[in-house]
């Protein structure tokens, strides 16, 4: 009817023959036999596109619109879509965590994210987990990955981190790089990551997506999306601990997470209850922090830039060479200690821990929170759900760093021991009565770090970040146009 239509043949997400004039009801799947078959005869080509259309909140969804046009026009259009659909998966493995969040994750997956697949012509291998690690152990050991094209995560945080933990074994593995030693090199994954958010935090899908939608990862997992990751390797003594990406935690999200993981029963609500538990403990802990400044990078974390898809994170990370600084000490008391590689948003905290880290520079920002008073630490922990800045308090601090170790006050050197060795052992007689009689309320020496949502075994560790590690199908949150229509009513 001459009304116009453009749709970027990038984000086309299938096309579909009409049915030909003639009412003939045979449909056609698009192969170049049946287009050279009607060659010669003078009709129009009617075809729906399946498109991608973006709605509020860097949400996405199906749309489709029906064009006519030329056959000659519709077999270039064919011939744009094979060589721009180049990088776009075509078998994909699936593991689905049965018990993530809600305990939704296999609903999800059958109802929003498989028929899209089959949509957009994706075969799919899915395991569906059956306990704890058996992803990480399957792709570890097990699974044929010369067979895919890429590896989707339905679950949450802790799902992601099996897989990654899988994957980058796997590729050191097979790259002959020993995935234990804390200096060496490690060898980038060349299979990308989609995630299907299914979890309680969904972090790294939100801080590289924009949402934790489903049906949004699906689309940025069929249009091939690609979107580079930091990760963290955790060492103690030399020795691997784990791999993170979102947040690395100790003090006050290291004793949330050990508190809630007693309540899985309560779901996502556990880190409220837990949260507010601990925020009225208060409980501090004292040690050494020191870290390697980042050099030669563009941003600090006290930035008002944002990482943005296609922005400077991308080329930041390329350009600036590999510092070998000086390495800087602070010793004190801490309520919290938190290294964030990416931001952290997530629908708590939608600007996240560290609102101006970005996915893939090579950096994360470490932040510390000194101990301070309850309606301090609260005034902090409000603004990550505000526009005010949460650094911007005497008791803060952040520093974004390459590399830094921790180690808790009771760990340190034998000569650092003995400058207070009266205090100490005072104190170390002290925390072990209050292990025996944990009612009496005394502050305990250790907290424990929270690394991506999992509970690390030691206390003194040695963090070192390795630059665009791995990959998602993703592309970083979208700048939204100035101009966007607020009042789209686009269904969800
Ligand atoms: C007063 C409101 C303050 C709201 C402050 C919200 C800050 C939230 C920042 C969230 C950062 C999440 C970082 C992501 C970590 C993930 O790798 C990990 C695995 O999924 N998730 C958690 O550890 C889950 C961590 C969840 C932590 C929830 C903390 C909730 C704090 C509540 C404090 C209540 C004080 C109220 C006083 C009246
Ligand atoms: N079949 C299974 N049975 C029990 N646990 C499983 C199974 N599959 C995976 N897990 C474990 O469940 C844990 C939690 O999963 P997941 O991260 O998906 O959800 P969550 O903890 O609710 O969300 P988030 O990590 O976003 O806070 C992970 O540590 C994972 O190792
Ligand atoms: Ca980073």
């Amino acid at each position: 009817s001459g009304v116009c239509h453009s749709v970027p043949v990038s984000e086309i997400i299938s096309v579909r023959e009409e049915e030909e004039e003639n009412g003939s009801r045979q449909r056609d799947d698009g192969s170049w036999k049946k287009i050279r078959e009607r060659e010669g005869k003078d009709c129009r080509q009617a075809f729906t596109v399946l498109y991608v259309e973006r709605c509020r909140q860097h949400r996405w969804r199906c749309a489709e619109v029906t064009f006519t046009c030329s056959d000659e026009a519709f077999l270039l259009l064919l011939l744009l879509l094979f060589v721009s659909t180049a990088s776009r998966p075509k078998h994909l493995l699936v593991y689905i965590n049965p018990y993530g969040g809600k305990r939704q994750g296999k609903r999800i997956y059958e109802q929003k994210v498989a028929p899209l697949f089959t949509q957009a012509g994706i075969s799919t291998s899915v395991i569906v987990t059956e306990y704890a690690n058996h992803a990480r152990d399957h792709l570890k050991m097990e699974a044929e990955l010369k067979k895919f094209d890429g590896v989707v995560c339905v679950g949450g945080d802790g799902m992601f981190s099996e897989i990654i933990h899988g994957l980058i074994w796997r590729t050191q593995i097979d790259c002959g790089v020993d995935p234990n030693s804390p200096e060496e090199a490690l060898s980038p994954c060349s299979l990308r990551i989609g995630i299907i958010p299914a979890g309680s935090t969904d972090c790294i899908c939100f801080a590289s997506v924009g949402t934790n939608d489903p049906v949004t990862s699906a689309l940025h997992i069929i249009v091939g999306d690609s979107q580079p990751l930091d990760v963290c390797s955790v060492h103690h003594n030399n020795m691997f601990l784990r791999y993170s990406v979102s947040l690395l935690g100790y003090g006050f999200y290291g004793d949330v997470l050990s508190d809630s993981e007693r309540k899985r029963w309560m779901g996502p609500a556990r880190y409220d209850f837990s949260g507010l538990k601990m925020f009225l403990t208060h409980h501090y802990y004292e040690g050494t922090v020191s870290y390697l400044p980042a050099k030669g990078i563009i941003g600090t974390p006290r930035d008002a830039t944002r990482c943005r898809s296609g922005q400077i994170c991308l080329f930041s990370f390329v350009f600036h060479p590999e510092s070998s600084g000086e390495w800087r000490t602070i010793r004190g008391k801490f309520l919290a200690i938190n290294a964030a590689s990416m931001s952290c948003a997530c629908p708590r905290s939608p600007k996240g821990l560290s609102p101006a880290a970005h996915l893939a520079d090579g950096t994360t920002d470490l932040i510390l929170v000194r101990k301070c008073s309850r309606f301090n630490f609260l005034r902090h922990l409000l603004r990550h759900t505000s526009k005010d800045d949460q650094f911007d308090l005497t008791f803060i601090e952040v520093h974004r760093v390459r590399r830094f170790r921790f180690m808790p006050r009771h760990c340190q050197s034998d000569s650092d021991l003995e400058l207070d060795l009266h205090e100490n052992s005072k104190r170390q007689i002290f925390s072990q009565i209050c292990k025996d009689h944990p009612a009496c309320g005394c502050a305990p020496a250790y907290s424990s770090w929270n690394c991506d949502g999992e509970i690390l075994t030691h206390t003194g560790i040695d963090v070192r970040v390795h630059g665009q590690l791995i990959k998602l199908f993703a592309r970083g949150i979208e700048e939204l146009p100035v101009f966007e229509d607020l009042s789209n009513p686009c269904a969800i």
